[in-house]
């Protein structure tokens, strides 16, 4: 118990970066470039569960089902994910960028509630038409098993339905940084940096 407590201690100030957008909105480019520019830690939850599921334990198995319907996993496994990776960073990180999450308002309290405040959401945005030909095209050698045209299409309906909402719940605190992801990376790229810039 005692030990939890100094853990999380680690991380309650810690900079917390929201990355939010579509998927194949360009959220993983844009945060492979923060981490060489400005050395924070990357973690994408999308990522975290497929290692999850690459391991083959019983719990990816069923994470792996969830994700080939391109349905959401339970909000407590993906948070306890999260919290891990970032305690097991916190003493080398000068800030964190949470990509892939939160997926839903719900997620971004429990977050909160949890480990803390963001005091950025950056805001990849893209349309729609844009997000289905980057993941056709990532799907010839991604490997991803949800890139693929079916899987897509509900990634693409529960984005709008769940994760929009995200956004305009933060745009209420006047923490979101939108950026237009239809420009070519290097452009959204000085975007992304004057967001960061503008951080104290
Ligand atoms: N917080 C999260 C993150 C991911 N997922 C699951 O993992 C899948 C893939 O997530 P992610 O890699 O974040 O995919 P996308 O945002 O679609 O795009 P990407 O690489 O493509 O970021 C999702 O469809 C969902 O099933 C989830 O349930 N909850
Ligand atoms: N043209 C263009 N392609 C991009 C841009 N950002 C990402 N992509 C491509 O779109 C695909 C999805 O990008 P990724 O970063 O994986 O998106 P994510 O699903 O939001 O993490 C990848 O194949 C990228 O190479 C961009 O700004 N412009
Ligand atoms: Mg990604």
């Amino acid at each position: 118990m005692e030990k939890s407590f100094d853990s999380q201690d680690k991380i309650k100030d810690a900079k917390i970066i929201f990355v939010v957008g579509g998927p194949g909105s360009g959220k993983g480019t844009q945060c492979e470039r923060i981490v060489a520019k400005y050395g924070y830690t990357h973690l994408s939850s999308g990522d975290l569960l497929r290692a999850e599921v690459a391991s083959g334990s019983d719990r990816g198995k069923q994470l792996q089902a969830i994700m080939q319907k391109g349905e959401l996993v339970p909000l407590d496994t993906v948070l306890d994910m999260i919290k891990d990776a970032m305690i097991a960073k916190a003493d080398v990180s000068k800030g964190f960028l949470i990509d892939g999450y939160p997926r839903e308002v719900k997620q971004g309290e429990e977050f909160e509630k949890k480990i803390g405040k963001p005091c950025l959401l950056l805001y990849v945005d893209a349309k729609s038409e844009t997000m289905v030909k980057r993941l056709l095209k990532r799907g010839e050698t991604s490997g991803r098993s949800d890139d693929n045209e079916e899987t897509i299409k509900k990634r693409l309906d529960l984005y709008y339905k769940a994760t929009e909402p995200v956004i305009a719940f933060y745009e209420s605190r006047g923490i979101v940084k939108k950026v237009d992801s239809e420009l070519p990376v290097d452009e959204v790229f000085v975007q992304v940096s004057q967001a960061i810039d503008s951080l104290k």
